[in-house]
């Protein structure tokens, strides 16, 4: 039988990890590290985060017994293993593909999968509430959060920590601290941890006071009890985790989170503790790939590579440019002629584009963590003291800072620039990551311009609009290339609220928004050829919407279609029927967009095909109502 066939036996053998020694567990880790890179090597993935909690799930699974015992993992990109471990293994072509394995747990997928996760530092909260079900339901069963060190810069997780700290609630709280988000780590948090987990006075110095403290002869119970409180208040003075000791917690570590003895020792003995527990452990992202542990952000999320050399296989795009790409360099091009203009990210410089930035203009540039909400009212604060602060963000992950939008920044009407990068489908991270709302909670908000760009070129113009507004605005931009349309289209010029008509035609009238306008306007050109003369109306503006060009140029067309790249509920289209609704426009209007579902993972191009959102089905549609 061949090697893998034997991995797979081997790991499909239920609770092989209970059943397995040290050296066992330790060749184990081996062979799934081999298995991860070569499965991801193919299908793409979180490579790097999953490398760095082999010894750690394998120490989990043989500790715990998920049939029963409740595991919450923060993020959960970092999950590949836990699913190796529960009957997965054999479903790793599938990874992330459609109607295949998720890249992150699902309850739907596995018993073994006890909540769904994909967004940052909610697994503490997750788990104490789990934890408390089981103690009113007077259930047993043991509940654990597996945070990393970015994961806990989020505010959720500091508000999970206050509030498990004193509930006396029996949780154990592992924090994976890698020094790593999907960057370097950044803020006071991971400066503390980083204490933590370098300074050996800290560990030095707990030995010499159990020691020093073990010496005094415990006479009498007053003086047993002295020395108990001695120890304690020194304890927590002068040795590591003091933080999390004072929110409640009892500390156990730095503990190396590649040792599988330590990690079932520090876990079984976490296992007997009374009360909340957070146990410390030290590992490395990226363990066990050279090309990894050198450049964790690289492997942190990596399309599909070559294993010996390390590199990413995909097609040199030469000349193709991502939207991510041209925002950065535009922002770069504007942070040159304004001074004004300050930049944020929450956690994420290279997936938005501001890396460069961040470079060119270090006094101007922020990276606040994963901490969206934070990064909205400190762009508040920048903006009513004169600033024009850009908060580059994906689409989703804006989503957990809509109050600070509505509250913060568009009451004040202060100036504030949104980029939401990721908008509409992201593909293979699925449905806790498609930006598939914004255009339904952003309408809403008033005081708040809301754009999409046709393609690159608008992209640069709407951005360098949104800075001289002096109001909020939002601009949203897909995942992956941007398009070009500079040698169909000469109309670049941005001014509120106005649309562009693409190509003129009285047949049937399309009103398509941002990544939408390509589609339509390809379904135009194929409609051609049944001499079916179609008008494409470039919106640009989800809010305001360009009322006057919208209501003149569907005159007298019976058919409009509006398609966009989000839920149709209180989406952009529902903004046009309205409009049409009030000002009494007679057509047959068909809203195109996403049903009130949530759209699974899988590759762009493939859901929107499902979802009959690419040209093909535009045209399908289009000639079946004419
Ligand atoms: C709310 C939110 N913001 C941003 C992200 C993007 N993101 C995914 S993983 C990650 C870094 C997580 O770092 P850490 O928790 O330390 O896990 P590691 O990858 O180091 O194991 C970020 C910022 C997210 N998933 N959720
Ligand atoms: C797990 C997570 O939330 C991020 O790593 C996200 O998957 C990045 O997405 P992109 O690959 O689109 O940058
Ligand atoms: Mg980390």
């Amino acid at each position: 039988m061949n090697r893998v066939q034997n991995f797979l036996d081997k790991v499909n053998t239920p609770n092989v990890c209970k059943a397995s020694n040290y050296n066992e567990l330790e060749v184990l880790a081996g062979e799934i590290r081999k298995y991860l890179i070569d499965k991801v090597s193919i299908t793409g993935g979180h490579l790097a985060s999953n490398l760095g909690v082999v010894e750690l799930t394998l120490a989990l699974h043989n500790v715990f017994d998920t049939s029963k015992d409740k595991i919450v993992w923060d993020v959960g990109h970092q999950t590949y293993v836990h699913k190796i471990l529960t009957g997965r293994a054999n479903e790793f072509d599938t990874l992330r593909q459609y109607k295949g394995l998720s890249g992150f747990p699902k309850r739907s997928e596995s018993i073994h999968d006890h909540f769904d996760t994909g967004h940052s530092s909610t697994s503490i909260s997750a788990a104490l509430g789990m934890a408390k079900a089981r103690d009113i339901k007077e259930e047993d069963y043991s509940v654990v959060a597996v945070i990393g060190d970015g994961a806990l810069t989020g505010g959720m997780a500091f508000e999970a920590l206050n509030h498990a700290g004193h509930s006396n609630t029996e949780l154990i709280v592992i924090l994976n601290d890698n020094e790593m988000s999907i960057s370097p780590n950044v803020g006071g948090m991971s400066k503390y941890l980083n204490r933590l987990r370098t300074d050996p006075k800290y560990v030095k110095v707990k030995d010499e006071i159990e020691q020093l403290l073990n010496k005094i002869p415990a006479v009498g119970k007053t003086m047993a009890k002295t020395v108990g409180k001695a120890k304690d208040s020194l304890k927590h003075l002068l040795v590591p985790g003091v933080l999390f000791g004072e929110l409640g917690f009892t500390y156990l570590g730095p503990v190396d989170g590649h040792d599988i003895k330590e990690l079932k020792i520090v876990l079984e003995r976490a296992k007997k503790i009374k009360g909340p527990v957070l146990v410390h452990t030290i590992t490395k992202k990226g363990k066990g790939y050279s090309f990894a542990e050198k450049n964790p952000d690289k492997y942190h999320g990596i399309s599909p590579f070559d294993v010996k050399s390390g590199k990413t296989l995909k097609k040199s795009t030469k000349g193709e440019e991502s939207y991510s790409s041209v925002f950065g360099k535009a922002l770069v091009n504007i942070g040159q002629k304004n001074k004004n203009v300050v930049a944020i990210t929450a956690a994420m410089p290279t997936g938005t584009g501001l890396l460069d930035f961040s470079i060119k203009y270090p006094e101007r540039f922020f990276d606040v963590g994963i901490a969206e909400q934070h990064a909205v009212t400190f762009a508040a604060g920048l903006a009513a003291c004169g600033l024009t602060p850009v908060f580059a963000v994906y689409s989703t992950f804006l989503q957990r800072a809509y109050d600070q939008i509505i509250h913060d920044v568009c009451l004040q009407n202060l100036p504030v620039v949104f980029c939401l990068d990721r908008s509409g489908i992201v593909g293979n991270d699925g449905e806790t990551h498609h930006g598939v709302f914004d255009l339904s909670f952003l309408t809403s908000v008033p005081n708040l311009t809301v754009m999409a760009p046709k393609d690159g070129k608008e992209l640069e113009n709407m951005l360098e609009y949104a800075v001289s507004l002096n109001k909020p605005v939002a601009i949203r931009y897909p995942r992956g290339t941007s398009q070009d349309f500079t040698s169909i289209s000469n109309n670049y010029n941005i001014s509120s609220g106005k649309s562009e008509v693409l190509t003129d035609g009285q047949d049937v009238c399309i009103i398509a928004i941002g990544k939408m306008v390509k589609v339509a306007y390809d379904a135009a050109i194929k409609l051609l050829d049944d001499n079916i003369n179609c008008k494409v109306i470039n919106a640009r503006f989800a809010k305001p919407l360009d009322k006057d060009t919208l209501i003149k140029e569907c005159k007298g067309i019976k058919n409009v279609l509006i398609i966009e790249d989000n839920l149709i509920k209180g989406g952009f289209g529902n903004k046009v029927l309205e409009l049409f609704n009030e000002e009494n426009i007679k057509c047959d209007l068909k809203l195109l967009g996403f049903p009130d579902e949530f759209i699974e993972h899988g590759d762009t191009e493939i859901l929107m095909k499902a979802y009959k959102l690419d040209s093909n089905s535009i045209v399908q549609y289009i000639k079946g109502v004419l």
